[in-house]
Order: structure tokens, then C-alpha cells, then sequence
């Protein structure tokens, strides 16, 4: 399998709690009475790239939209279970879910730029938490920008509209808006699926470099994709997590027939 990255990883089983990025305990959610995750018990690592893969239904954004309460937004849910991010079970009735949602950035398939400046998209979010220090939001939105890996592409027309960007534009965009808020866990769902090749690699670059700075968990279809840039991977199907190890073991060697029969595309 093609690897494009180096590597420097663990076995799952060494991944101490220290070096835990998201701890799942005992996870299950029901949407609309309907059991969707099955008792999930995973630990993702910190400062690397975990996928989550598996047939379409099978649970995988209900999955991540769990590490930031997300699945709340719809009215019918239920949930039990914890999830331990930095300490603390988010799943707590303590817990200020707003403000979680700024430390955990989430990517969707569809960029969905603001409509309004590329700068204003940038910053939306450091607005929104009261920022108004001209200089404070100058800088965020250069380092966001340039982690992005957009600056060059847009330094000289901030204040142009962000819709007239291209789709990878836009998608880096919707990466920039997130870490202006220097999230320490980055969600991307499908981020590459309304792209083309080129641009697609280019954001993969992009996640790669990211993982200096958070914890990166990505939904992806694409088995090259996940196999490429991935250095866990997890793979579900029916709601249930049936294995998660280091993504040379998973796409080489599955210990899970299941697995295997989904990555050699006997199904899904
Ligand atoms: N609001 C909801 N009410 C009831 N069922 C839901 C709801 N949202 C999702 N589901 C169901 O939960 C299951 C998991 O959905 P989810 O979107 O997490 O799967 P997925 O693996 O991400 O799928 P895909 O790859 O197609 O995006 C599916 O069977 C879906 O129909």
C-alpha cells in the first residue's frame, strides 16, 4: 500500500493514557429510538491521524460527531457511555458543551464558507467567544491561514467574498476557520469527497502536517485515502467497532475477517 507519509507509531495496545487523545468508554447512542453505536470502547491516539471506516450506515459520523456532543442537535437521541478528552468526560452534566465545541474543530464533506469576507470566516468563531482586539484577530487569522496552508493563496484579498474561492479553497477555509480557534482535536467528515485528485492530496498533505498541532480523527470512504494518510484506523460496521489497531497491521494484516472482507471490496 502506497504510504505517504513517515511514521513513528505504536501498537495499539502500547498507547499509554497519556498518549490518549480521545478515551471512549462503553459508547451508545440511539437517533430516533434506533440503537446507531453499539457499545464502543476506543482510545484514540494524540497528535496522530486516526480514520474511521466502514459501509455507509454503519455509524461512522454519528461515531464523530460523539467526540463533541454533536448528535444533541437532534432532538431524539440518547447516550451513555463516556468520552474522556484531556481529563475530563465530556459526556459530564458539567460540561459547557459551546465551549467544548471550540476546542474540538469539526470539517464536513461541503465546505460551507460564510457568506461573507474570507478574513470574517477566519475569525467567526474567535468573534463569536468576544474577541474584538484588531491586532489579536490580525495574527489568528494569518496563523490559521498560513497553518491552512491558504495564506499564499489569499493574503491580498482578505476582504474579498469567500464564496469565490475554489472548493479545495474552500475547504482549506473551513480547516483555517477551525484552528483559528486552536482546537486540540480536529474532525474532518469525507473532507476530500467533493474534491479532485490533486486538490484531495494536497489537503491530505495539509492533515498530515496538522497533527504537530492536534489530534485528527477523519471519516473517509476511500480506502487508498485512509490507508495513505492514516496512522490508526478503525473499522465499523452495523454500529459496532470491530477493529481498531495501527493502519499498516489494519490494511495489511486484519485480524477481523470482517475487516478483510471490507477492505478487499467483498462488500460495502
Ligand atoms: N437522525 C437520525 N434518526 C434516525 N436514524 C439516524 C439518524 N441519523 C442517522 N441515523 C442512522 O444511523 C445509522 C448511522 O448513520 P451515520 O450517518 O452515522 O452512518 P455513516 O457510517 O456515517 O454513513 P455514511 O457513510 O453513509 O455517511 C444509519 O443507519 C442512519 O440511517
Amino acid at each position: 500500500m502506497l504510504k505517504l507519509f513517515e511514521r513513528d507509531i505504536l501498537s495499539v495496545d502500547e498507547i499509554s493514557a497519556a498518549q490518549t487523545g480521545i478515551d471512549v468508554r462503553d459508547l451508545c447512542v440511539h437517533l430516533n429510538n434506533k440503537l446507531v453505536l453499539n457499545n464502543i470502547n476506543l482510545r484514540i491516539p494524540k497528535n496522530k491521524i486516526t480514520a474511521i471506516i466502514g459501509q455507509s450506515g454503519c455509524g461512522k459520523t454519528t461515531l464523530l460527531n460523539s467526540f463533541n456532543r454533536m448528535n444533541e442537535l437532534n432532538r431524539n437521541h440518547q447516550c451513555s457511555g463516556e468520552v474522556w478528552i484531556d481529563d475530563r468526560n465530556i459526556y459530564d452534566r458539567r460540561e459547557r458543551v459551546s465551549m467544548l465545541r471550540t476546542q474540538i474543530g469539526m470539517v464536513f464533506q461541503r465546505p460551507n464558507p460564510f457568506p461573507m469576507s474570507i478574513y470574517e470566516n477566519v475569525c467567526f468563531g474567535l468573534r463569536i467567544q468576544g474577541e474584538t482586539a484588531r491586532r489579536k484577530l490580525d495574527d489568528s487569522v494569518e496563523r490559521a491561514l498560513k497553518n491552512a496552508a491558504l495564506w499564499e493563496e489569499v493574503k491580498d484579498r482578505l476582504y474579498d467574498s469567500a464564496l469565490l474561492l475554489s472548493g479545495g479553497q474552500q475547504q482549506r477555509l473551513m480547516i483555517a476557520r477551525a484552528l483559528a480557534l486552536e482546537p486540540s482535536i480536529l474532525l474532518l467528515d469525507e473532507p476530500t469527497s467533493a474534491l479532485d485528485p490533486l486538490t484531495t492530496l494536497y489537503i491530505e498533505e495539509l492533515i498530515n502536517a496538522l497533527k504537530k498541532q492536534c489530534t485528527l480523527v477523519i471519516v473517509t470512504h476511500n480506502m487508498q485515502q485512509a490507508a495513505r494518510v492514516s496512522d490508526y484506523a478503525a473499522f465499523m460496521h452495523r454500529g459496532e467497532l470491530i477493529e481498531f489497531s495501527d493502519s499498516d497491521s489494519l490494511f495489511t494484516m486484519p485480524a477481523k475477517q470482517q475487516t478483510e472482507d471490507y477492505i478487499t471490496g467483498r462488500y460495502g
